[in-house]
């Protein structure tokens, strides 16, 4: 990148928060923390923000595109604030009722379901191992939603998630989602660790019963999901092998939950070699198999093949990190692009030769039903 660009990007300044505008441009709460930024943001490159950061003592925060050769969207806050995390506990419905959308599309998605069924046939001619398909649902509302109060029921419903908004630059719409997955997080001294899920089932109607026990249980021996699971770990534990001085992924997965689903997931730990950053931690396994597939390259050209919409940010990064670099980055997923007028939720499922199209088609509508909760509509 030429010197001129580079310092064009760094002195245009995004607009500070300001009372006509409805919410702040970035809040995260990832474990008992939540941060939010604070004045004007000054927009940074990847190659610049560390810099802009420490001349700032400040940090960086922002989105990782879903495609590995888009740029990322990332800020300089003139200052943000750390809070305890003010939902943190046991999960609530939420306060907030939302006015009933005028029109809701893409609850049944008969493409969604003809795709699955051709990538399977495609895998099973040896064109690739996994896929993950994702489709799309919006609700459009004629009396406005309030930006905040979606957001606070999102964070009453989510409290052990990565629960983000940001403010999507020139445009009137929020990225709001729970993630329930870490990409890349680092600490003093380069000790990283990543939290990849994949495999997943719809909880019972009454989670923590004997029905949701044995639903996780089944998940653990589900041979399809199991292997589902194996391709993400290995293909992380290659990309991030050349990176690490110890890497630790313990040849097992642990089951974990969110308050919809279960999902196979695997702790990865290790020490980064040098002083990279927690980005480029991120960067080096984005897009993960969790989210794309494999071979990386394949499954890539398929989601533009068989989408029928951009993921932008959708399976992207969000995060943020100090000016040494340490911080956390997570999957956005369980999400949605909300504006006064409509909300477009987000979700995907792993393609693999034992998938079903109907069972692929239900598992999405649970995982848009955590983002359809938020909003008081049905996603099936
Ligand atoms: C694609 C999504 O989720 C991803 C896919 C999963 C799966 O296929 O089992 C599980 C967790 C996430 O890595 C989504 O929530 O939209």
């Amino acid at each position: 990148m030429s010197t001129l660009t580079t310092n064009a990007l760094r002195e245009r300044k995004f607009s500070p928060v300001s009372i006509e505008q409805p919410f702040a441009d970035f809040v995260m709460s990832v474990g008992h923390q939540s941060i939010t930024s604070a004045g004007a943001l000054t927009a940074v490159t990847e190659e610049t923000a560390l810099e802009t950061a420490r001349a700032q003592k400040s940090i960086v925060m922002g989105l990782v595109p879903f495609d590995p050769s888009r740029p990322a969207t990332l800020w300089v806050p003139q200052s943000y604030t750390v809070e305890e995390r003010k939902d943190a506990g046991t999960a609530t419905d939420g306060s907030h009722n939302f006015p009933a959308p005028s029109r809701v599309e893409g609850i049944d998605n008969p493409r969604y379901r003809q795709a699955v069924g051709d990538a399977v046939a495609r895998m099973n001619n040896g064109e690739f191992d996994k896929v993950v398909l994702a489709r799309t649902l919006t609700a459009h509302y004629d009396q406005p939603l309030n930006i905040a109060d979606v957001y606070d029921n999102l964070t009453l419903q989510q409290p052990r998630a990565y629960t983000f908004s940001v403010k999507l630059p020139d445009s009137d719409e929020y990225l709001m989602g729970a993630s329930p997955e870490l990409v890349f997080k680092t600490e003093a001294g380069g000790r990283f660790n990543t939290h990849p899920l994949a495999g997943s089932a719809q909880r019972s109607a009454h989670p923590g019963d004997l029905e949701d026990m044995q639903i996780g249980e089944q998940l653990m021996r589900s041979a399809k999901d199991r292997a589902e699971h194996a391709t993400v770990i290995d293909d992380i534990r290659s990309r991030l092998a050349p990176l690490t001085e110890e890497l630790d992924a313990p040849a097992v997965p642990e089951l974990m939950t969110t308050p919809q689903l279960w999902h196979l997931g695997t702790k990865i730990t290790g020490v980064l070699k040098g002083h990279l950053s927690s980005l480029d931690g991120a960067r080096a396994i984005h897009p993960t198999p969790a989210i794309c597939g494999t071979p990386r390259d394949i499954a890539l050209e398929s989601i533009r093949e068989y989408e029928d919409f951009d993921r932008g940010y959708f399976g992207g990064l969000v995060g943020y990190m100090d000016a040494d670099g340490n911080g956390s980055w997570a999957l956005v997923l369980r999400c949605a692009r909300v504006s006064p007028h409509r909300a477009t939720l987000f979700a995907g499922a792993g393609i693999v030769r034992a998938s079903q199209p109907e069972s692929e088609h239900a598992e999405t509508a649970t995982k848009l039903g955590t983002f359809g909760k938020v909003l008081g509509i049905s996603t099936r």
